[in-house]
């Protein structure tokens, strides 16, 4: 019970700072311990997945409107109200009466007193609450799946609504982890055996080499296999990028989006750590973290830079990789968050830098060299569309098929491009091409 409490205020306060200033800090629940840290993020994630539906539910209950409250009070009642509805094993008098001193204590009694009048009011009603029931159909799908109403507009149009439901409900589920070895610290036999003398599921994907399908990544986190450089956590889509790139042992090649590097670190293992990696990236926080990575990881040959990768000070790679920053549309089970923070507004931002980004790395290609572009988006104008504007550009470049290189149930326009969507191919959203550049 201690534990819960600790880690349910920790969740409220990271919530709150979400809601002043859109972000999310998991760094304030540091000084807990591994299993409280583990439950704070559930409940943020958690509560971030539903956070429409639970705005609803306490709207039909509060005479005061979610809008209208103190965003301390909002989170304490939707965390109350996330308990209730969707978490087994804790009594719901706990829950409530949890809610109750939280808000007591720092906001004074009437509050309390109204966190638990709320409370126990949905709690009577559990069996039979009320169900979205806008004209509007956009806001009722919405608010059902939890999700902003531009992205519902958006899949609804695209995929249809049977769809488009599917999608957002893969977003509000519990996403798969997988891990992915590190062959310059040990060999995949070896991590096989690891794991399996500590008690560790995996299932290895048929899709990769190397990658490993896993329930939590939390037993990695506990004997320190993340630290000592064994393996990192990189989702199967996401190792289709570097896989593409196809870098090889002394070739050069240059990573100009890479921070914080797990695309990098890979890359750096298909090279046996032989060869130039130049890995660069406009945020220094985040350069750091691949700073760090590279060392835990042994990844020996790769050099950082930090710039803006839309005019570089570089030569000429056999390969350029550009995962480019984007909406993060692909990646929503695992970035709950995101869904909260992009507009339809960021959608354009991303279109135009990526453009330029692209623009930038085509310089610095030789020829018979290759330009992989990659987002973990599912929005098409972050996609197909750019590279097809990228090839009305350049008609230096062309497309190579992808079928050497991945499973055909991830591959799109006749094998020319992969996409993943969470809810067809469980696992995240991710798009990508190779293109050659042949003068
Ligand atoms: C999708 S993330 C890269 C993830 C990374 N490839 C990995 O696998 O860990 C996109 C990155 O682009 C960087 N970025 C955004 N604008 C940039 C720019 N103009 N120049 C260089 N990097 C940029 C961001 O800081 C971010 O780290």
């Amino acid at each position: 019970m201690e534990t819960e409490a600790t880690a349910r205020s920790e969740s409220i306060d990271i919530l709150l700072t979400f809601d002043e200033d859109g972000t999310l800090d998991y760094s304030e629940a540091n000084h807990l311990e591994p299993r409280e840290r583990a439950q704070v993020r559930e409940y943020v994630q958690n509560i971030l997945r539903r956070r429409s539906y639970l705005d609803f539910i306490i709207n039909e209950f509060s005479s005061i409107k979610v809008e209208e409250m103190k965003p301390l009070l909002k989170n304490i009642l939707r965390l109350g109200l996330y308990e209730l509805l969707f978490m087994d094993g804790t009594p719901d008098y706990a829950s409530i009466n949890e809610a109750v001193e939280v808000a007591k204590y720092n906001l004074g009694s009437k509050s309390g007193d109204l966190v638990n009048a709320i409370l126990r009011n949905i709690q009577r009603d559990i069996n039979n609450l009320p169900k979205p029931a806008f004209k509007d159909r956009t806001k009722l799908i919405a608010t059902t799946f939890s999700h902003p109403e531009w992205m519902v507009k958006r899949w609804v149009k695209r995929y249809g609504e049977r769809e488009a439901f599917k999608l957002m409900q893969a977003n509000n589920t519990r996403p798969h982890y997988y891990v992915r070895v590190n062959n310059l610290r040990t060999k995949t036999k070896n991590f096989k055996l690891r794991m399996d003398k500590l008690d560790i599921p995996y299932k290895e994907s048929d899709w990769l080499p190397g990658y490993f399908k896993v329930d939590s990544v939390a037993p990695f986190i506990a004997k320190d296999l993340l630290k000592k450089g064994i393996c990192l956590v990189q989702d199967i889509a996401a190792g289709f990028a570097p896989t593409i790139v196809e870098p090889m042992p002394g070739e050069n090649i240059f990573d100009i989006c890479a921070a914080p590097g797990t695309k990098s670190i890979v890359m750096a293992d298909m090279m046996d750590g032989e060869g130039s990696l130049t890995a660069i990236d406009i945020n220094p926080d985040r350069l750091e973290l691949l700073a760090r990575s590279a060392m835990d990881y042994h990844a020996e040959n790769i050099k950082i830079r930090r710039a803006d990768a839309r005019d570089l000070d570089l030569r000429l790679a056999d390969g350029v990789l550009l995962d480019a920053p984007c909406t993060g549309t692909g990646v929503l089970s695992k970035r709950a968050d995101l869904r909260w923070k992009r507009t339809e507004k960021d959608l354009q931002d991303c279109i135009k830098l990526q453009e330029e980004l692209l623009d930038e790395a085509a310089n610095h290609v030789k020829r018979g060299g290759r330009l992989v572009y990659s987002t973990c988006s599912i929005e098409p104008e972050e996609n197909w569309d750019q590279i097809q504007k990228f090839l009305d550009k350049y008609d230096n470049f062309e497309l190579e098929p992808l079928d050497d290189f991945l499973p055909e149930s991830v591959l799109i326009e006749d094998g020319l491009a992969y996409q993943t969507i969470p809810h067809v191919h469980h696992c995240d959203g991710h798009f990508g091409v190779r293109l050659i550049r042949v003068k």
